[in-house]
């Protein structure tokens, strides 16, 4: 069945901005945000919590059981720091988030991340992990990589998907 509203996937490495651009797209569109962290800790979708890593252990085989029937009938925005596992056919669009190492460094120090857990993930920015994952998972021109440093680049980035929200909503009438 054809989506009448698309699913975007907003990704990125932790700290990059995926939660503040999301609420706001959400908020504008009227699209769901669809907070993975959430799901998995909700839902129980884990096996269990890392203590060394502060965060689930992922089962993504439940996830996706989980959350498919939703996500297939559209209008979802995916807010997660991984998309690999998100089938191509349930994808529209698929921001990727990036920024300096000092921004994201400043970010995770501020919410008192463990040393380790701070440089695997200013590693994983630097190194365009997120980016790779996307870019190997989906079509190319699908897959939009935007800057994630200050405010007025979420002001922008929002407007610019919206826009895009809007053009995909009027070619999927
Ligand atoms: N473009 C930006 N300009 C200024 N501050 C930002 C920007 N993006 C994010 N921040 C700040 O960085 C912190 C982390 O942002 P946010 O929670 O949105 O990141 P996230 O990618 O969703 O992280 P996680 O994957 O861990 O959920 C917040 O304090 C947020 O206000």
């Amino acid at each position: 069945m054809a989506r009448k509203k698309p699913n975007v996937i907003v990704t990125g490495t932790p700290g990059v901005g995926k939660t503040s651009h999301c609420e706001i797209l959400s908020e504008r569109t009227g699209l769901k945000h669809f907070s993975i962290n959430q799901i998995v800790k909700e839902r129980g979708c884990h096996e269990g919590w890392d203590e060394e890593y502060k965060s689930w252990i992922v089962n993504e085989d439940e996830l996706l059981d989980s959350v498919e029937d939703e996500i297939k009938t559209g209008g979802y925005i995916i807010d997660w720091h991984a998309c690999e596992l998100f089938p191509k056919s349930w994808i529209d669009l698929v921001i990727v988030l990036r920024t300096d190492s000092t921004n994201l460094y400043d970010r995770l120090q501020n919410r008192h991340y463990p040393e380790k857990k701070v440089q695997e993930n200013l590693d994983c920015e630097i190194m365009a992990v997120l980016l790779e994952e996307a870019r190997g998972s989906y079509d190319e021109q699908i897959v939009i990589e935007l800057q994630s440093n200050d405010v007025d680049d979420i002001e922008a980035n929002v407007e610019r998907i919206e826009e895009w929200i809007k053009s995909w909503r009027e070619k999927n009438k």
